[in-house]
């Protein structure tokens, strides 16, 4: 059973829709997301750093702004695939090196990676696209790196019951490489081991970079 956070993100974005239902979608804003109102924050934002907005380049980049806010906070829809483990597949799947980005929820800025994600199974498999698009489920959100390592550990458990999951991301985070810091080029490295995977050993090493 999926615990209520899980079934709220996997409402919203599980079942597959049809091309009409994905233009209302697209018409309405997504996920919850107020574009004008976002728009119209981007214009004071200009505004309050001293930009000139006759300036013909910025005529249109609070919609532009407020559009690829959206996007970076909106997963695209997708369906769950899950196919039984008729042959009695029992080690680990790992999908490694899958990209990703998200945005730190301290400063809006991106942080990008790639992540290495995967499961023991009981009695289901899951499609292995599926593990990219269940990391985009949470990553397409104001994040912090933790959290969104222990969500995507925490979801592969709950979606397929498996023996055990795990993920490990490692990512360069704009907000300690642009500014602040100017860290350029650090990559921070977290990882959430469940079930049979929670205790150190040769099938977590597996997870990470040689
Ligand atoms: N734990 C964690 N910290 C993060 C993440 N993303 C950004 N941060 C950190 O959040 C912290 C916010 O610290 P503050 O001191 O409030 O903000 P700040 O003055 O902008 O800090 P500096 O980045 O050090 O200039 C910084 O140390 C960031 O590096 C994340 O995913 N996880
Ligand atoms: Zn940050």
């Amino acid at each position: 059973m999926l615990s209520p956070q899980f079934q709220d993100r996997q409402r919203q974005y599980a079942d597959p829709i049809d091309e009409l239902a994905r233009l209302d979608l697209e018409q309405e804003g997504r996920a919850g997301i107020d574009v004008e109102g976002a728009r119209a924050a981007v214009a004071a934002l200009l505004v309050a750093l001293g930009r000139d907005m006759s300036d013909p380049h910025l005529a249109e980049t609070p919609r532009r702004v407020a559009k690829a806010f959206e996007q970076m906070l909106t997963a695209r829809p997708a369906a769950w695939t899950t196919f039984p483990n008729t042959d009695g597949y029992t080690d680990l799947v790992i999908v490694k090196s899958i990209p990703f980005h998200s945005l730190c929820q301290h400063h809006l800025l991106p942080f990008r990676g790639v992540a290495h994600i995967g499961y023991i199974p009981g009695d289901r498999l899951i499609g292995l696209s599926k593990l990219a698009r269940g990391l985009e489920l949470f990553a397409r959100d104001l994040q912090v790196q933790e959290r969104l390592t222990v969500q995507v550990a925490d979801w592969l458990m709950e979606t397929l019951d498996a023996r055990g999951a795990g993920a490990v991301l490692e990512a360069e985070h704009m907000c300690m490489s642009l500014r602040g810091v100017e860290a350029s080029g650090t990559l921070t490295m977290t990882s959430a081991f469940r079930g049979e995977l929670s205790i150190p050993g040769p099938l977590q090493d597996r997870f990470f970079p040689k």
